[in-house]
């Protein structure tokens, strides 16, 4: 009888740490995802929430452990090319330029991609449909919101980065959220959010990041970060 053996997780995170201004913000992250799967970050302001999330984008590198994407370290170059292209990163700065109209804010980015044809319907999706030939100063928060996840939509890479994703999204607009992500999902995608207020994500693995208190760097730190032993 022959065994077969389960599937690599599609994202595996060894014994992960991260430092952020000379000082441990992550310790010993151990996590798996397989394709469709999810995770909420939560914690206190501070608490590394964003830090994971630049460090699973490639942003800031573990002082530790590794992470693995189909099992190779995406710190290595040839693999990290490949990686990035996974990606879709979603952050509070939301990179719309008020010299485009909303729909070529995504159009833009489609055809960095070498995509097209996606832009329009993910406006409709997002509630944006009528604002497609606007510019975006003419957009509220809320709605900036929606043309960034709008964005994502059509952009359609596999593993999304969410960082605070529902901040400015009225009640609609984050049963919409919670919509393309379960959607997202169903098609084998990845989710991450980090989110201090609620969101409603079925099965989801939930991470709660312990406080962190800065602290002057002392002799012991510095000797720590030069590795010397
Ligand atoms: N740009 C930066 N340069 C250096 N250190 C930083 C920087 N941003 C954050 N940090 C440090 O990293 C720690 C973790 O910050 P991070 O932004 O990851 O937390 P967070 O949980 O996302 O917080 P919030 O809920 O406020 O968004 C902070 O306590 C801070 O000390």
């Amino acid at each position: 009888m022959s065994v077969r053996k389960p599937p690599l997780p599609r994202l595996l995170l060894n014994n992960v740490s991260c430092m952020r201004n000379a000082q441990q913000v992550l310790s010993n992250v151990n996590l798996s995802l397989h394709d469709g799967g999810a995770l909420v970050l939560t914690g206190a302001n501070g608490s590394g929430k964003s830090t994971f999330l630049r460090m699973l984008a490639g942003f800031s590198r573990p002082s530790a452990g590794e992470i693995l994407w189909n099992g190779h370290d995406i710190q290595k170059s040839t693999i990290f090319h490949q990686y990035k292209l996974q990606l879709n990163w979603v952050t509070l700065k939301d990179a719309i330029t008020d010299k485009f109209t909303v729909l070529d804010n995504i159009q833009w980015f489609e055809l960095l991609e070498g995509k097209h044809g996606k832009a329009m319907p993910a406006l409709e999706v997002m509630g944006l449909g009528k604002l497609a030939k606007e510019k975006p100063k003419v957009l509220s928060m809320g709605q900036r919101k929606r043309l960034q996840l709008a964005r994502m939509l059509a952009i359609d890479r596999p593993i999304w980065l969410l960082d605070e994703p529902s901040v400015a999204l009225d009640d609609e607009g984050v049963k919409l959220l919670e919509y393309i992500i379960a959607e997202h999902r169903k098609q084998g995608g990845i989710v991450i959010v980090a989110t201090h207020l609620p969101i409603e994500i079925e099965d989801s693995m939930i991470m709660r990041l312990p406080p962190r208190f800065p602290r002057r760097m002392t002799f012991v730190d510095m000797l720590d970060r030069m590795d010397i032993s």
